[in-house]
């Protein structure tokens, strides 16, 4: 209340003051002010309908497959003989051929490598504000398009358009608007401090793009697993060359047509970005054949693999690899907004995200009510094609094998005593129509259980019992992986004293997913999860050469030469001069500053007081 009348008197001593410059009346004033203020935000609102309207607009013509929900083409079986040269490419949620890309060889990758090399070499000159109109054509586009976008993606790797729109397009959006309004601002050369002996000079780190990025993703977002590394490098200032996941390759058409208008549009070299499509010799070939960085984002057991490739030319990798995330929620959590989340963080698409909930710790108070609030809503999730006719709440499984595989790992629960509330059946894929596996509850899961230890990368939730924060804590910890995690908690206090303990790259307070919504963030794990960054500040500044320069702040006044003590040849009192400087310099506290002082003004009077005087070199 009392900065209200404070503002007002402000307000009333401006007004005054405004008439007895100008000689107008206060209505005449405030109206005038009105005016202005109308004005200013008409000349913004034009601003930004003529920069919108300016935006190259870039057309990219889908196929039938890429455009229409239903398709007419061949069913394929996943191991069926193929060609040794070509990636088959089918729908997962209905199993129809969608054709083949190229499983390319080393030789070839290293070509495109080559080429992207040349492009970067023009890109690394480009000005922030064509790589932010590089990025906004491409922002366009996807408002343009977000259906067709959302539907390839789908079609791809089996996700209900929600999931798309959520995973893919979402997350893409969020990251190009932070990079277009804040990626500047951490690529400029930033001023350091200069230390103390070096206090006449200025420091910075220049941030230099490191050349050509490798990325090799994964399948389960074939949009977002694309953009997300191609915004940021591009942004950068680099070249990319990108392998995608043989599971989900048939997108980088529609996508890639995309990408290459853009790159046209907004002047960019043709050759910049670089798809390599294949199995694992072709994502070797991309980690040894001469990048500048490799980002890989994948399996714990290939990023070994890739690690291991790297280290023969010495090339940085950042491994964002897979995770078990703990979701811990308290007794005295607020189970109504809890339920709904946890689906989505055990669900959200048919389980195959690297940082969704893995380990549902839920306290024993609340056990029970959580298991029966959950379990009628999962046994209700409607699966199917997500392009078919009937609304889906979960998608197919886009990797062959992977049912079983999880399939295996419920089986092993329930043999070790874990309790089955709802799905848990496999069916193959030729019986299912798309390769299915129902979204699965498992109670009373605990360490011992293979479930417990192993990524299950699909649509299992295992729910774990505890009785205490130090319980939970060690539970959550009792893990290989430590990517993400979640704390549901009635105090945001105890949620973030629990989440401070857990040994994992990202915690979400009272929420799922959000450090990932929140595009400053560095994305990344610990342990079995990787290391290094990528997104946010440090993945951006990651994918730059941080260059260290330091010069003279004012070179007319001050620079640096040898003192005379250190001039070869080097004086008798050469060694005193320095420890005279260590103390004054460095010392703790004024005593020792001045009797560093002190002596090193002795030290410059009376140099021959110092040891023998220096002599000939007697080898010369
Ligand atoms: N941490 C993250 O950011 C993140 C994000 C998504 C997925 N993942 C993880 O990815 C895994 C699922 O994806 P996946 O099964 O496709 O992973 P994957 O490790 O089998 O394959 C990932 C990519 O690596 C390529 N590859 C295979 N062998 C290779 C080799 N020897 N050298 C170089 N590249 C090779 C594949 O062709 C594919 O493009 C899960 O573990 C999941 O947690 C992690």
């Amino acid at each position: 209340m009392e900065a209200v009348q404070e503002a007002a008197q402000a307000l009333r001593i401006l007004v005054n003051k405004g008439v007895e410059m100008t000689g107008l009346t206060d209505t005449q004033l405030v109206q005038l002010a009105v005016a202005a203020v109308v004005a200013l935000g008409l000349v913004y609102l034009l601003k930004d309908i003529l920069s919108t309207l300016l935006i190259p607009t870039i057309k990219v013509e889908p196929t039938d497959a890429e455009a229409k929900d239903t398709i007419v083409a061949a069913k394929y079986t996943p191991g069926q003989p193929v060609d040794k040269d070509v990636v088959p490419c089918y729908d997962p949620s209905t199993m129809q051929l969608l054709g083949h890309v190229p499983a390319m060889s080393a030789a070839e990758v290293r070509t495109r490598i080559a080429k992207a090399k040349e492009a970067a070499k023009i890109w690394r000159n480009s000005s922030f504000s064509q790589r932010r109109k590089l990025l906004r054509i491409l922002l366009k586009f996807i408002m343009d398009n977000t259906e067709t976008i959302c539907r390839v993606s789908a079609r791809d790797s089996g996700k209900p358009m929600l999931e798309a729109i959520v995973g893919e397009v979402v997350v893409t959006c969020e990251k190009i608007h932070w990079l277009c309004k804040e990626g500047e601002r951490y690529l400029r050369p930033e001023r350091r401090s200069a230390g103390i002996m070096s206090f006449y000079k200025s420091a910075r780190v220049e941030y230099h793009p490191v050349g050509v990025v490798g990325a090799i993703v994964p399948f389960n977002y074939p949009f977002h697993n694309v953009l997300n590394p191609l915004t940021a490098a591009l942004f950068a200032g680099n070249g990319l060359v990108i392998k995608v996941s043989e599971h989900a390759s048939w997108s980088t058409g529609y996508y890639g047509r995309m990408i290459s208008a853009a790159l046209a549009a907004a002047g960019a070299p043709a050759d910049l970005v670089q798809f390599v499509t294949g199995y694992g010799e072709a994502g070797n070939a991309l980690v040894t054949g001469g990048v500048d960085k490799v980002i890989f984002v994948g399996s714990t057991q290939v990023g070994k693999l890739v690690m291991r490739a790297a280290a023969d030319n010495l090339t940085p990798v950042v491994l964002e690899l897979g995770g078990k995330d703990a979701f811990i929620v308290t007794e005295d959590a607020d189970l109504n907004q809890v339920i709904q989340v946890s689906l989505k963080a055990a669900y959200l698409n048919c389980g195959q995200n690297c940082a969704g909930g893995e380990r549902f710790l839920v306290h024993d108070k609340i056990y029970d009510k959580f298991l029966e609030t959950v379990a009628p809503l999962v046994r209700g999730m409607r699966q199917g094609n997500p392009l078919g006719e009937a609304e889906v709440d979960c998608g197919a499984l886009c990797m062959p094998g992977l049912s079983e595989k999880v399939h295996g790992l419920v089986e092993d629960a329930v043999a070790r005593g874990a309790r089955l509330l709802a799905g848990g059946r496999l069916r193959p894929a030729a019986e299912a129509g798309g390769q299915f596996y129902p979204p699965t509850l498992l109670a009373d899961v605990r360490p011992g259980m293979k479930i417990w230890e192993e990524e299950v990368f699909g649509p299992v939730m295992s729910v774990v019992r505890w009785s205490s924060d130090d319980e939970v804590v060690a539970l959550a910890n009792d893990c290989p992986f430590g990517l993400g995690s979640s704390v549901f908690a009635g105090s945001q206090a105890r949620a973030r004293a629990i989440a401070s303990r857990l040994e994992a790259g990202m915690s979400a307070i009272n929420d799922f997913g959000t450090t990932y919504m929140c595009q400053s963030l560095p994305f990344g794990g610990v342990k079995h999860s990787g290391f290094d960054r990528f997104a946010g500040v440090e993945g951006l500044r990651g994918l730059c050469v941080p260059k260290s320069v330091c010069e003279d702040r004012l070179p007319l006044l001050m620079k640096s030469s040898i003192p005379p003590p250190w001039q070869v040849p080097v004086k008798s009192n050469a060694f005193a001069f320095g420890t005279s400087l260590v103390a004054m310099f460095y010392g703790p506290g004024l005593i020792y500053q001045a009797r560093g002082l002190a002596a090193l003004l002795h030290c410059l009077v009376f140099p021959g007081a110092y040891g023998k005087k220096a002599g000939k070199n007697k080898a010369a």
